[in-house]
């Protein structure tokens, strides 16, 4: 099975906004990172690949199955994080443990210890007196106990600082040696995903822009910066999007081989990140 997750011509309709007939497949055994703005449908699509949300239209199914036959043997494979607090607050982590722990076929009381002496986690403390950062942590090690092979994560690194953050992203990376895991989280800290994700999906607006490999983006995806003189009707054709001022033109191409034909030397061309690509397409091909 090379698709982990694969959603087919899924829409989900709230007043005001909708996820528009969203096509996605989640390679297995890679780490993919859906980004977009705040409110693009991020945790909508999320919660649809958990079935916390049913679409209104299309199908869902995660290792090759489909929810309404098969929602336990799912739930079973995959690890669920997301930011705010899972758990009862009033309990401890061994607590949740001997509520959560029989839950899973594959549970592992070792590899739960394991993850909580690693993440340095007590485990007679209320959860309401943990950190943000050691809720986090809390929250992955209980996903991670029971060999779960998807994990899926919504802006599990939200809120936490930067020294945390890479440890979570070191974590994420180490997690992944396993290579029938596959790792799909949600993020707006694009530089993160620079770490560690082989694929990025990018939705703005309920609609999936792309699904792309990294090297794909990085070998595709570039700024050009030039004059105005250089620009007619014909060259802007290699450009996603185009900002111009009176000093001239920056613009996104998703081909860059073009963009040197088109341009040659006249233009500079320059390694857009996620950010800039996220700016600059907002959705469509669109030209100024
Ligand atoms: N249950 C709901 N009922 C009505 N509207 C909803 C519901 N859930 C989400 N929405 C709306 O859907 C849109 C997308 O929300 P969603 O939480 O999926 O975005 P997101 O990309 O995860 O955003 P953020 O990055 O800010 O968390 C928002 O406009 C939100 O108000």
């Amino acid at each position: 099975m090379e698709n982990t997750v694969e959603l087919t011509n899924v829409s989900k309709n709230f007043k005001g906004f909708s996820v528009k007939n969203m096509n996605l497949q989640v390679k297995q055994g890679f780490v993919t990172g859906f980004i977009g703005a705040n409110g693009a449908g991020k945790s909508t699509t999320i919660k649809m690949i958990m079935n916390l949300l049913k679409p209104d239209d299309g199908e869902v199914k995660v290792f090759g199955l489909d929810y309404k036959a098969h929602e336990k043997a799912i739930k079973e494979r995959i690890g669920f994080v997301y930011d705010g607090n899972v758990f009862f607050e009033g309990l401890n982590l061994k607590d949740i443990k001997r509520i959560v722990g029989p839950a899973y076929k594959n549970w592992d009381d070792a590899l739960f210890y394991q993850y909580v002496e690693q993440f340095n986690l007590p485990l007679n403390k209320v959860i309401k007196t943990f950190s943000k950062g050691m809720q986090m942590k809390a929250s992955l090690a209980i996903a991670l106990s029971h060999h779960a092979e998807l994990i899926i994560m919504d802006e599990p690194t939200a809120g936490l600082d930067p020294i945390f953050r890479r440890e979570l992203l070191d974590l994420l990376q180490e997690i992944m040696i396993d290579s029938n895991r596959t790792l799909f989280f949600s993020t707006h800290i694009t530089t993160d995903l620079d770490r560690i994700a082989d694929y990025i999906a990018f939705i703005h607006n309920g609609e999936l822009v792309f699904n792309k490999s990294t090297i794909d983006i990085a070998e595709n995806y570039a700024l050009v910066k030039g004059g105005m003189d250089l620009l007619d009707r014909d060259t802007q054709k290699a450009f996603v999007h185009m900002h111009s001022a009176p000093t001239g033109f920056e613009a996104l191409t998703d081909n860059i081989k073009e963009v040197k034909n088109i341009f040659g030397d006249s233009v500079v061309i320059e390694r857009a990140s996620l950010e800039d690509i996220m700016y600059y397409m907002k959705g469509s091909k669109c030209y100024v």
